[in-house]
């Protein structure tokens, strides 16, 4: 059974051209009609999200995800087009609208669940569980303008998680609080799922939204780019950023980041001579496409790029890989891994095929060689000039993405 319904779904907003901050502006602009652009913050969205059924929504900033779940949860008029919800809305958007800063934490609950729709015997009882589960026991008493921001975002998610929805709307809830807090925010709407609530989900957490939505809908600029199965959408999102990018690394190279990065401890300016040069590196991903976004374990192509004057007998091909913060995390070249090359001369490339990307989220820095390795002449070194990001999609945790599986024996092996 569906639970909302978005047919051709448009908002745009009037946004004033000039703005009159001075009694000189305004005097003199009262004959002037205000003129207005019209910003096209949605435009045509059409899904449906069944019941039970976890709906996330991903995009750039501004892409009009905040926008569109304020529409399904009526905060907003859409321009054009309908929304229909089947079911009761609870919309967990602007937590802690209500909250006063005067009033001590039980009091805000009080406050705040009764906005949500709780009874007064309900909340009582309740308390001492909102509480807990905010960490927040030993600050029954206090007053929120003591709290932290934080604090008051635990507070209010722990009170609205105690009313009974229908259909959840929550937008970036996540963001807040500790690992710990997010993991337990996780596991109460894990409980919503298992009770079939229709969710709705907004957030910036793509490894959140993989594990825990049926279906991912991506914006781009006010417009429905993709909906579907999250892996699927993920990945058009990910690999989606292409042009947008460069694989050379133009941030300065200083202090921490500065390492003795090969064995041979050189560096680009000591080969004076470039009778072979490195013109250029790129990333390519699974789809082939050159980009320099990556998801942890997906295969990925370095093409080194190479321009050689004379024909070079016997060169030998090396990458060196480094973590963000210049710590050496791999090297290889063509030598150690038994490729020989007889010559190389012009114009030409030479790929790297990584199966699947052993790392998670973050920056990583390519240093790319050249050598000749008959007198081990060095050619070119270009050091740490080349970049490339993993997102954070994933679901597990720490810098290495290992490719694994578990399995489970009754009995210990002999
Ligand atoms: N009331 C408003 N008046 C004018 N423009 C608005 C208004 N609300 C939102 N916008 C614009 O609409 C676009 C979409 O905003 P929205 O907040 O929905 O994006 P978002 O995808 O949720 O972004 P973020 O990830 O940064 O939260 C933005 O360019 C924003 O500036």
């Amino acid at each position: 059974m569906t639970a909302i319904k978005v047919e051709h779904l448009h908002k745009t907003f009037r946004i004033p051209h000039q703005k009159r901050t001075t009694i000189f502006e305004t005097l003199t602009g009262a004959f002037k009609p205000p003129t207005y652009e019209t910003f096209h913050a949605l435009t045509d969205i059409n899904f449906i999200v069944e019941e039970g059924e976890a709906l996330g929504i991903i995009g750039e900033n501004g892409s009009g995800k905040s926008t569109l779940l304020k529409i399904i949860a009526n905060i907003l008029r859409p321009s054009a087009g309908s929304v229909t919800a089947l079911k009761k809305l609870t919309p967990f958007l602007e937590l802690g609208v209500g909250f006063q800063s005067d009033l001590t934490a039980s009091e805000n609950i009080k406050i705040y669940a009764t906005i949500m729709g709780m009874q007064k015997k309900e909340i009582n009882d309740k308390m001492d569980d909102i509480l807990k589960f905010a960490g927040l026991e030993n600050f029954r008493d206090t007053k929120l303008k003591n709290f932290s921001s934080g604090m008051q975002v635990r507070l209010a998610f722990s009170t609205a998680i105690q009313t009974d929805p229908e259909i959840l709307l929550m937008d970036e809830v996540l963001a807040v609080g500790d690992m710990e807090f997010q993991q337990k925010c996780l596991d109460v709407l894990n409980e919503y799922r298992k009770k079939g609530i229709t969710i709705v989900f907004v957030s910036h957490d793509l490894g959140a939204v993989r594990r825990f939505c049926d279906k991912v809908l991506l914006l781009n600029k006010g417009k429905q780019v993709a909906i579907g199965d999250p892996t699927e959408v993920i990945d058009k999102y990910v690999y989606a950023k292409v042009e947008t990018s460069s694989s050379k690394n133009d941030e300065p190279e200083s202090g921490e980041n500065k390492v003795q990065n090969d064995q041979h401890g050189l560096t680009s300016h000591q080969i004076t001579e470039k009778i072979a040069e490195i013109v250029d590196v790129k990333f390519y991903d699974k789809f082939d496409h050159a980009n320099t976004n990556f998801n942890s374990l997906d295969p990925m192509k370095v093409r080194i790029f190479y321009n050689s004057k004379e024909s070079i007998e016997d060169p030998v091909f090396g990458i060196a890989l480094y973590s963000e913060r210049g710590k050496h995390l791999f090297g290889t070249n063509t030598f150690l891994k038994n490729y020989p090359i007889n010559s190389i001369s012009g114009n030409g490339y030479i790929d790297l095929l990584i199966e699947k990307v052993p790392l998670q989220t973050g920056k990583f820095l390519m240093t790319v060689d050249l050598v000749q390795s008959k007198n081990y002449v060095p050619l070119d070194h270009k050091d740490k000039q080349y970049s490339f990001s993993i997102i954070p999609t994933g679901y597990e945790e720490g810098v290495l993405g290992l490719s694994c599986t578990w399995e489970l024996s009754s009995e210990r092996a002999a």
